[in-house]
């Protein structure tokens, strides 16, 4: 089985439990269900720099990035350095995240947040809005066209922003439909952890401009931004570059400001 499989796996049991804990009642009556979400591609679409600065902790490709920076500094660092958005891991087991860190975050600043999780269950969609998040994650290497046109209609009718992550040319063309906000283009093979830009120069003329274009990982200086926005590229997603230092935020600082 390969890791993704693995993963998958995992999420199955634990996305099953979490259910049994918290039903769907209780998520609706979160106060932050309620309140106006962020729109992400909005941001991206007038934005200069395009960062959306991650907070992850460890990964299965690196292990330990960075275990002693708490969640709510990296939120306000990253948003005083001037992000469009912030993504948070939240799962747990592989990558030592939580939905508190999501909550946390939520709590530090005003950013668009991203739940950046494996989302094989409309009910994730609630827990993600209940926890604060704008904008929610969909891997077309684990879904079904008939899941993603689920999963993006049920997260637009919750005002929920949706980027969609692809890594090939086979999920891309299962995966185009009018449901989704920005079309993300995975620069990791999450099944080998090989990482390569060529993979969003490769796959963006294939990409419908009405979607907008975020390239994500493996981004570790500001060349590569310059690079791939001649591709048409609005979005960069960057995690490791930022958490592995011991101040993200000011990390993150410093990369826009040698963007601008
Ligand atoms: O740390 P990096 O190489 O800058 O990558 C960030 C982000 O793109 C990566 O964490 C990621 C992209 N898609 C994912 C799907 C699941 C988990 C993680 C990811």
């Amino acid at each position: 089985m390969n890791i993704l499989d693995k993963i998958v796996a995992d999420k199955r049991i634990e996305v099953d439990l979490r259910k049994s804990l918290i039903p769907v009642k209780q998520l609706e009556q979160s106060v932050l269900f309620e309140r106006n979400t962020i729109s992400l591609a909005d941001k991206l679409k007038n934005s200069q720099t395009g960062i959306i600065a991650e907070h992850k902790r460890r990964s299965p490709s690196k292990s330990v990035i960075n275990q002693n920076l708490n969640v709510f500094d990296v939120a306000k660092g990253y948003e005083d350095a001037g992000v469009c958005g912030m993504s948070i891991l939240t799962d747990g087991k592989y990558f030592g995240g939580s939905l508190d860190d999501l909550l946390t975050a939520r709590a530090s600043c005003n950013l668009p947040l991203l739940r950046k999780e494996f989302i094989i269950d409309e009910y994730q969609l609630l827990e993600a809005k209940a926890y604060g998040a704008d904008v929610i994650l969909l891997i077309a290497a684990i879904l079904t066209r008939e899941e993603i046109k689920q999963f993006s209609e049920f997260a637009k009718s919750l005002n929920l922003d949706v980027l969609l992550e692809v890594h090939n040319e086979e999920e891309l063309h299962k995966s185009i439909m009018p449901s989704l906000d920005m079309l993300g283009v995975n620069n990791r093979n999450l099944k080998t952890f090989d990482v390569s830009l060529d993979t969003s120069k490769g796959l963006s003329e294939l990409i419908p401009n009405d979607f907008v274009k975020v390239s994500e990982s493996g981004i570790s200086n500001m060349e590569a931004i310059k690079e791939l926005q001649p591709y048409g590229y609005k979005g960069f997603l960057i995690g490791e570059n930022f958490m592995k230092t011991d101040n993200a935020g000011e990390s993150a600082k410093q990369f826009i400001k040698g963007l601008l």
